[in-house]
């Protein structure tokens, strides 16, 4: 749906994006993790051929739609009647209604009165806004604003759905039903390319995730699998208390001696039976024996710092 091939993106001297390549599937939720100012809102401003990117090429559904600093405009015209966009600082008519708003909307794409009408229903129904369809829009919260954002982004029934932080700023039940409406929306056959700086905004809820840190993409993966990597490179933590002192031979993992009968082991794997078995045909028992695996924030974190 989204192929993104070394794309560079200079502003003046400031190079924001840095050989970015990557790629979303149809059917995927793909979550863009990246701290702030990472190059988040500049790949998808320049995938929506918003901003002028100097090198590189994006293909969306298939179709060259930059290549090089150059656009085609007429494969864009069409690619972007397929997306439904949200932007990071979007704003709303706050003197308009929910209705009205995707009433004005809908026209502008050309969608007939009686069907658009029909569309912002369904919309606001399943978006939870049926009930203040007529309130003025400035009195909302922010996560309802965020939800007429979202019924902006899908009034064109868009196969592929952009969203530019669409959680910040929620509270935990506002994101809670942001995910379940990126359930739905995926459930429905759209996929969804959405952004973050917080990593429990894209848990659970993407199969893909990709990691973007001063505009390069560092890993693009299962959130499983990203973790299970991560974890196989920073090691296990095992911390291990005996009723006596053992003897570790024939391994290679680190083994720190905090006490006489207890150890700090760091291993690439989860190692606890081996250990179970060391220390049992030595004669000595166990009294503790803990794997501290580190919390997907602290991956997120590491990795950050790490490629930073
Ligand atoms: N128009 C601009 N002129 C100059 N520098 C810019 C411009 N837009 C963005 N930048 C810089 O480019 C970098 C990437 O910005 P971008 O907005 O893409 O980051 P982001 O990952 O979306 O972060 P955030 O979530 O904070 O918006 C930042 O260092 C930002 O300051």
């Amino acid at each position: 749906m989204i192929e993104i091939k070394n794309l560079v993106k200079m502003y003046g001297q400031f190079k924001a994006l840095d050989d970015l390549t990557l790629t979303v599937k149809e059917g995927q939720v793909y979550g863009f993790l990246g701290p702030n100012g990472a190059g988040k809102s500049t790949t998808i401003l320049s995938t929506l051929g918003l901003i002028r990117p100097q090198k590189g090429v994006v293909s969306l559904f298939g179709e060259e739609v930059l290549r090089d600093g150059k656009f085609n405009e007429g494969q864009l015209v069409k690619a972007k009647a397929r997306i439904g966009y949200m932007p990071e600082h979007a704003t709303l008519w706050d003197f308009l209604t929910p209705l009205q708003t995707l009433d004005i909307l809908g026209e502008s794409f050309g969608i007939p009165k009686n069907e658009r009408l029909k569309r912002a229903r369904e919309l606001l129904e399943m978006l939870n806004l049926w009930e203040v369809r007529d309130r003025k829009i400035g009195k909302f919260s922010k996560g309802m604003r965020q939800r007429v954002l979202l019924a902006q982004a899908l009034i064109n029934d868009p196969e592929l759905l952009i969203l530019d932080e669409p959680m910040t700023g929620l509270d935990p039940k506002g994101i809670a039903e942001f995910k379940d409406i990126i359930r739905e929306q995926s459930k429905a056959g759209k996929t969804v390319f959405f952004s973050s700086h917080i990593l429990a905004h894209v848990e659970e809820v993407c199969d893909t995730v990709g990691v973007i840190v001063r505009g390069k993409l560092r890993v693009e993966d299962s959130i499983d699998n990203i973790k299970r990597e991560f974890l196989k490179r920073a090691g296990y933590l095992i911390l291990l208390e005996t009723d006596r002192p053992v003897e570790f031979k024939d391994v290679d993992w680190e083994i720190e001696r905090v006490s006489p009968t207890k150890y700090k082991i760091k291993a690439p794997e989860d190692v606890r039976a081996q250990i179970n078995e060391i220390v049992w045909s030595q004669g000595a028992k166990i009294l503790q024996l803990m794997v501290r695996v580190p919390s997907l924030e602290e991956i997120f974190l590491k990795m950050v710092e790490e490629e930073g």
